[in-house]
């Protein structure tokens, strides 16, 4: 498949914070999922490519077009649909009139097409019956469909999304999810997130960065497969688990290097994520036992 956005050797600092330390990238058409904790430079990556910021060093292009010069900027802020992680909606103005300035700000200059679009995108995104409900009175998670659809007026190639169902109930979560699959359908799709869980549903790649760097760039299935052999049940906390909880059942589950004779469970990709996190390069150790075999 095409390569669509790619990125080399971006750097940014911060002070003395390397919020993107080298980081390299290839993303094709489809959902990417980016994963990584807190601080890790997930928003950062984000903004360079949305050029809300300039990186200190490193290049990168969006579907041909590279930030370099003012021209370059403008052509690949037009293939970009944004969703920030904080939209700065008004309160006051309704769904279409907030999008309807997004759009403008687009460049739709032509009003009745302009309108025309903004109907599309609210329909979009499910909203045609509020689109007239000021901000302050919609949900949490219909602001965030709004916002959706703010980011997909003028069908941008590219869609960047910063941790779009953050706060938001399971069933608006699966809902959001669903659109966001719509919309990776023939396009690229960055999408930031928190939710192991949103990845494993939704992403066909998956990019793990910690500290500024890339740490895994893959499919969900491969960053699952890390934790194979490497996820055991026992009944009482095991001191040498790299994480460790106790379950629903009453039993541990724990992560790490399995002791001999551990029973071994089935990874999901959050345990190929925490250990990844845990191990940078991603070797799995040698096993310790039996179990291992
Ligand atoms: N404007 C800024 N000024 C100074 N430091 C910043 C700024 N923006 C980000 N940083 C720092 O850069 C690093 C990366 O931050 P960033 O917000 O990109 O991480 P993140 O992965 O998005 O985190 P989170 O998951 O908490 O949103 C952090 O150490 C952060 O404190």
């Amino acid at each position: 498949m095409t390569v669509t956005v790619s990125a080399s050797g971006l750097t940014l600092r911060y002070g003395g914070t390397r919020a993107l330390d080298d980081v390299s990238l290839s993303l094709r058409a489809g959902v990417t999922g980016l994963l990584g904790p807190n601080g890790a430079g997930k928003t950062t990556l984000l903004r360079v490519l949305a050029t809300a910021v300039p990186a200190d060093g490193g290049s990168f292009t969006v579907l041909g077009h590279a930030p370099g010069s003012a021209a370059g900027r403008q052509n690949l802020r037009r293939t970009l649909g944004y969703l920030p992680q904080n939209p700065g909606f008004h309160p006051d103005f309704s769904a279409f009139e907030f999008v309807d300035y997004v759009a403008i700000l687009k460049e739709q200059t032509d009003r009745t097409a302009r309108h025309r679009e903004v109907r599309r995108v609210l329909d979009a995104v499910d909203l045609s019956d509020v689109r007239g409900r000021r901000l302050k009175r919609l949900s949490g998670g219909m602001r965030q469909r709004v916002a959706l659809a703010a980011a997909l007026v003028g069908e941008p190639g590219f869609l960047v999304l910063d941790e779009p169902t953050v706060g938001l109930d399971p069933e608006q979560r699966v809902r959001f999810r669903e659109l966001i699959a719509q919309a990776g359908e023939g396009r690229t799709v960055l999408l930031s997130t928190h939710q192991t869980e949103d990845v494993a549903m939704l992403c066909h790649r998956v990019i793990v960065l910690a500290c500024g760097r890339v740490r895994f760039e893959g499919t969900p299935a491969e960053l699952t497969a890390r934790a194979d052999g490497r996820v055991w049940s026992s009944a009482a906390r095991d001191p040498g688990a790299r994480a460790g909880w106790r379950t629903g059942a009453g039993t541990f589950r724990n992560v790490g290097d399995p002791p001999k004779g551990a029973e071994l469970l089935d990874p999901t990709l959050e345990d190929g994520y925490l250990l990844t996190l845990d191990d940078p390069d991603g070797a799995a150790p040698a096993q310790q036992g039996e179990a291992a075999a």
